[in-house]
């Protein structure tokens, strides 16, 4: 059987450093860094993730706010407010938590974010130093880069010329996840729904990361012995063994089929799904160094 990448674990060793870095930034004169969190409509999923991570905010030390909008917000409001949470420097981070309303272009709020307060990573400017080699400069997406911890642990921090296979290629996980095996010299393949024979390409993959949002779709001969599968689906399916009525969370990956061959994998939950906080509080101390002149803290 394999290991099981406890995402937990790192997660909280993450948020342990982001506590110290914060104390030390008060200590140096720094202030504290400041998260602000906007989330419009009341889609559930959403009012968990985004109180979590004002909850966790807190616990760090930051200074941490929550803008609700309305499901029927204007977008004029919405790049109103994020227009005065740029120019408050109380505020070293700036998140519109996704998916927004449809009548709402994401896009264009994404971009009304400034970059140096952009800790989701998702503006143009971040977006295109992870593309050009930059990513040490670069606030790069939370899951990618909560996942490119999780690989480092198992794998070590060297991962030339491995080969890596990334199923899914949205802006926020299979796009920068795959820039980001790129840097690290990994031989990176990006798969999605139109890709070949994908059963034959994953088990290609020394590291296989699977961000497609279909419940169980990598199976366990999927999978090359001794890989490091990495979990980023979050599916919530029915649990009629529960009861009626009941889900259940599964991710991408059929978890008890690809552990049997798998060196080492994620699960979910506890896996990839944590990390996307830490990093974010991660992201937003850096952010706050660099807004105080000091020198960029690593995780
Ligand atoms: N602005 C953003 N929007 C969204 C992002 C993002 O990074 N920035 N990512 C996702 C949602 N997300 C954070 O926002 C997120 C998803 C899942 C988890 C998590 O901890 N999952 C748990 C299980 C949770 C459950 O029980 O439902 C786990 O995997 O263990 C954290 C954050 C889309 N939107
Ligand atoms: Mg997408």
């Amino acid at each position: 059987m394999s290991e099981v990448i406890d995402g937990r674990k790192m997660s909280a060793e993450v948020i342990g450093k982001v506590k110290a870095l914060t104390a030390d930034l008060a200590a140096k004169g720094g202030g504290k860094p400041g998260l602000a969190v906007v989330i419009v409509g009341e889609d559930p999923a959403s009012q968990v993730y985004v109180a979590n991570k004002s909850r966790t905010a807190k616990e760090c030390g930051f200074h941490s706010v929550q803008h609700t909008l309305p499901a029927d917000a204007a977008e004029a409001d919405l790049l109103k407010l994020i227009g005065e949470l740029n120019a408050d420097p109380a505020i070293h981070g700036i998140l519109v938590q996704l998916p927004v309303p449809d009548h709402i272009d994401s896009g264009k709020v994404i971009q009304t974010i400034a970059p140096e307060k952009d800790v989701d990573g998702f503006t143009f400017v971040n977006v295109g130093k992870l593309g050009t080699g930059e990513a040490e400069t670069a606030f790069v997406p939370c899951t990618p880069a909560g996942s490119m911890l999780l690989i480092e642990r198992v794998r070590g921090k060297d991962l030339s010329g491995l080969n890596a296979v990334v199923i899914g290629r949205s802006n926020i996980v299979g796009k920068p996840m795959a820039n980001l095996l790129l840097a690290a010299n990994c031989t990176v393949t990006v798969a999605h729904s139109r890709t070949k024979d994908l059963a034959a390409l994953a088990r290609t993959a020394d590291i296989l990361v699977a961000a497609v949002g279909r419940p169980e779709m990598v199976k366990g001969d999927w999978v090359k012995p001794g890989a490091t599968v990495i979990d980023v689906g979050i599916n919530r399916i029915p649990a009629p063994e529960k009861s009626e009525g009941k889900t259940r969370l599964v991710g991408d990956v059929a978890y008890a089929g690809a552990a049997e061959v798998a060196g080492a994998i994620t699960p979910v939950p506890g896996g990839v799904g944590p990390m996307t906080i830490a990093m974010l509080m991660a992201n937003t101390v850096a952010s706050a160094y660099l807004a105080a002149g000091l020198a960029r803290p690593r995780f």
